[in-house]
């Protein structure tokens, strides 16, 4: 029996599945549009949802990610009346289950359906049974369930992994956790950074030489893939990998032995591969820069790591878990975190992801050395300058905010031991207070300087140095 959403703006198409779906003993629901649809997928663990693609309320397609996200992780079937290959294609490659033209045919939605259920409780029962070490991997959204999963699933096989993320999402980390979890754990993890590789001696430096291969080659020595005999080599920017080392590394790969510089005979190596990079291999395959041979070897099984922006509700665990890290790191006492810090942790973009957040959390507890609460106002300038810029273009298209808008950083979550004294709140409250004041200022007198020193009464250096010090600046007409 499964949990089924039908989301059609048409009452006798919803009707017409409810009874049919719920003829074979699932549990129907029905919603008539996006907004609708939304709330019940966020209450609602779905397995299945039956999704039209034009809405009153917007483009089904256009919500598959929010879908797929929800609370049951649901799969996704699009229906639509219009033949649109194109729609298809788009559908399928934001991971929908199936895409089935209107009017629909009973049975094949009954079938995709029954497919639909069969591939989640298979899905399931791939789960590991036992534990997942997450191996640092912290955070609960929809989209790290996932990716631990996929962790999972990768650690049970001994296959390739092709694992792709922006720059300090954690790919690394998660090759980590896919070693540490499999049968070769207790075996080396060999790291090589694709992209440090010196071209000249990278072929020696993978696959070993013999004394004398070359000149200063004083030793013998056996390369990082045979280091990795019987454990995971982990190839970091592979995307950076030469064309030559390219043609090398298929080779490897499909016959897992290969010569060392200056050897007489092949070695072998048992070794499982796995991959990461931030570039995109099929465009590099187009243009001739990356072997698609070798991409194929690559993603026997392939995981997406999606930036830190797309999993905020991530960035307040990864926070207090990285900052508890770095206060026993420093010897510093447990700091505590004012709303309106996670506010401002949660609405930045964090282009840098995890890395940058990592970094920036370090620098604010330098910053606030001995104070026991960080607020946003510890925050480096370059991210209060980037939120004040994101509150700026939000506030273009939003009516005027009254005076009124303003309010104080929240100590309503704070504990007693960690509540901050007068002087200390007073002082994050007038900063807060003072950046409100200026974003306001430079709107509402489109960055006029005189009209802003004649209005805010301060004086012109003094004024220069306020806005240095929130990170804003006057915008140049
Ligand atoms: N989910 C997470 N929870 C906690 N810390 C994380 C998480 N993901 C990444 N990190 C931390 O972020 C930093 C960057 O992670 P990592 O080096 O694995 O990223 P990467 O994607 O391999 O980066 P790059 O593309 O620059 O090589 C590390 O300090 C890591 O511990």
């Amino acid at each position: 029996m499964g949990r089924v959403l039908v989301v059609d703006d048409e009452p006798m198409i919803c009707r017409l599945l409810k009874r049919e779906f719920e003829k074979l003993g699932h549990n129907v629901d029905e919603a008539g549009d996006l907004t609708q649809a939304k709330e019940l997928a966020a209450q609602i663990p779905f397995e299945v949802i039956y999704l039209d693609v034009q809405l009153p309320d917007g483009n089904g397609i256009m919500e598959i990610p929010a879908f797929l996200n929800s609370l049951g992780s649901p799969e996704v079937i699009i229906m639509t009346g219009f033949g649109d290959p194109d729609g298809a294609e788009l559908a399928v490659k934001n991971g929908v289950w199936d895409y089935i033209e209107k009017p629909p045919n009973l049975e094949r939605l009954k079938l995709a359906l029954s497919r639909a259920l069969e591939y989640r409780k298979q899905k399931s029962q791939a789960k590991q049974p036992v534990v997942l070490h997450r191996g640092g991997i912290i955070g609960n959204s929809p989209a790290t369930r996932e990716l631990l999963d996929q962790v999972a699933l990768a650690a049970n096989t001994d296959g390739s992994v092709l694992i792709t993320g922006e720059t300090g999402t954690g790919k690394e980390l998660t090759a980590q956790a896919i070693h540490k979890n499999s049968r070769r754990k207790d075996n080396p993890f060999v790291v090589v950074d694709c992209a440090s590789l010196p071209e000249t001696l990278s072929e020696g430096i993978l696959f070993g030489h013999e004394k004398g291969a070359f000149t200063g080659a004083d030793r013998q020595r056996p390369g990082l893939v045979k280091q990795a005999h019987t454990g995971t080599l982990f190839l970091d920017e592979i995307g950076e990998l030469p064309p030559s080392l390219q043609k090398n590394l298929l080779r490897v790969l499909e016959e897992r032995r290969f010569r060392p510089l200056g050897g007489d005979s092949e070695v072998q190596s048992n070794f499982r591969l796995v991959a990461a990079t931030n570039r995109d291999l099929d465009a590099m395959c187009d243009q001739d820069l990356f072997r698609p041979d070798l991409l194929y070897r690559l993603k026997a099984l392939s995981i997406t790591i999606k930036p830190l922006r797309k999993r905020r509700q991530d960035i307040k665990p990864i926070t207090l878990h990285h900052g508890q890290r770095l206060c026993d790191q420093y010897g510093l006492p447990t700091k505590g975190y004012s709303a309106d810090f996670f506010e401002a942790m949660e609405a930045y973009d964090w282009p840098g992801n995890i890395r940058e957040l990592v970094n920036t959390l370090e620098w604010t507890m330098a910053r606030a050395q001995n104070e026991p609460l960080l607020f946003s106002m510890h925050l480096p300038v370059a991210v209060r300058a980037q939120l004040a810029r994101q509150a700026f273009s939000r506030k273009k298209d939003a009516a005027q905010a009254p005076v009124g808008a303003f309010t104080p950083p929240s100590l309503k979550n704070v504990d007693l031991d960690q509540f901050p004294d007068l002087k200390q709140f007073r002082q994050a409250v007038m900063d807060q207070g003072e950046l409100f004041y200026l974003n306001e200022l430079l709107e509402k007198t489109g960055s006029d300087l005189n009209q802003c020193l004649r209005i805010s009464g301060v004086a012109r250096s003094q004024f220069y140095n306020k806005l240095k010090r929130h990170g804003l600046s006057l915008k140049s007409n």
